[in-house]
């Protein structure tokens, strides 16, 4: 029986202020797997990046559960358990990398290593071999902005695996990248995902991102509208024609 890393169990976010009310999550509920490539499509403002920010711990939920590996999430949203649950599980990949300028490549890549206190020894042991696998050897002693949008993403992606967190958060993980890039990049993080068995939740407009994931959930005001199962590239025709329907209204 497939491992179930995380369950999310009716999530519900409403944004309330001066004047305003906002439904951002209706009821969101569906399992990550290990392993498994989820990629999130759907309308503008239809919760996407509030799911992340929900799982992330970086928001709270109005109601609604979610459970990492059996561990229910009672506590995880609340300061300082949301930073040790952040700390233990989740890497985050932004699309403006988030990269600390002032820090050599290696210094970025190492810095989820520091943070737990491991010794000096298993730190430079990891480091060097995340920043191979990256293929940032000989950039290793660079600063961030004296390389390329890819490379830089490939900062952030070694950063965000070292650790070897559970499970990987991606808002738009090649928004800024040309296609080549792209593509060097998913191939990347799918590698890696195969090799450490993580599972990787990714938000996207691109439907190109989409064919590399497992499964694609469609997201429309709030909710999960549907649902694809997906085998590779050639499913690039049927994951547009899905989210052009939705943007057109016509499969919600
Ligand atoms: N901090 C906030 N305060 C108030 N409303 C918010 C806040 N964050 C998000 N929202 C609202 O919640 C809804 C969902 O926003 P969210 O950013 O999750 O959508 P999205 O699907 O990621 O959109 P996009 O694809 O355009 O990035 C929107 O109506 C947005 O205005």
């Amino acid at each position: 029986m497939r491992k179930v890393t995380l369950e999310v169990n009716n999530l519900a976010k409403k944004y309330i202020g001066k004047g305003f009310e906002v439904e951002s999550l209706k009821g969101i509920s569906f399992n990550l797997y290990a392993g498994e490539f989820v990629a999130i499509m759907g309308t503008s403002g239809s919760g996407k990046s509030t799911l992340l920010n929900v799982i992330g711990a970086l928001d709270e939920p109005t109601s609604g559960t979610i459970r990492l590996n059996g561990v229910d999430s009672e506590g995880f949203f609340t300061e300082p358990k949301a930073t040790d649950y952040r700390r233990e599980n989740i890497g985050f990949i932004f699309q403006a990398y988030n990269l600390l300028k002032d820090l050599t490549v290696e210094e970025n890549i190492s810095l989820p290593l520091l943070l737990k206190d491991e010794s000096k020894e298993t730190i430079d042991r990891k480091t060097t071999r995340m920043i191979e696998r990256m293929g940032l050897t000989q950039w290793k002693a660079h600063r961030p902005v004296q390389l390329s949008g890819g490379q830089q993403q490939r900062i952030a992606i070694g950063r965000a695996l070292i650790g070897e967190p559970p499970i990987l958060l991606a808002d738009e993980l090649t928004g800024n990248l040309d296609a080549n890039t792209s593509e060097e990049i998913l191939e990347v993080l799918t590698s890696m995902k195969e090799e450490l068995n993580q599972s990787i939740l990714v938000v996207t407009h691109d439907p190109k991102v989409a064919t590399y994931a497992d499964r694609v959930l469609f997201f429309h005001d709030g909710a999960i509208i549907n649902e694809y199962e997906c085998s590779g590239k050639q499913d690039l025709e049927h994951i547009m024609k899905i989210s052009q329907d939705i943007l057109k209204g016509s499969a919600v």
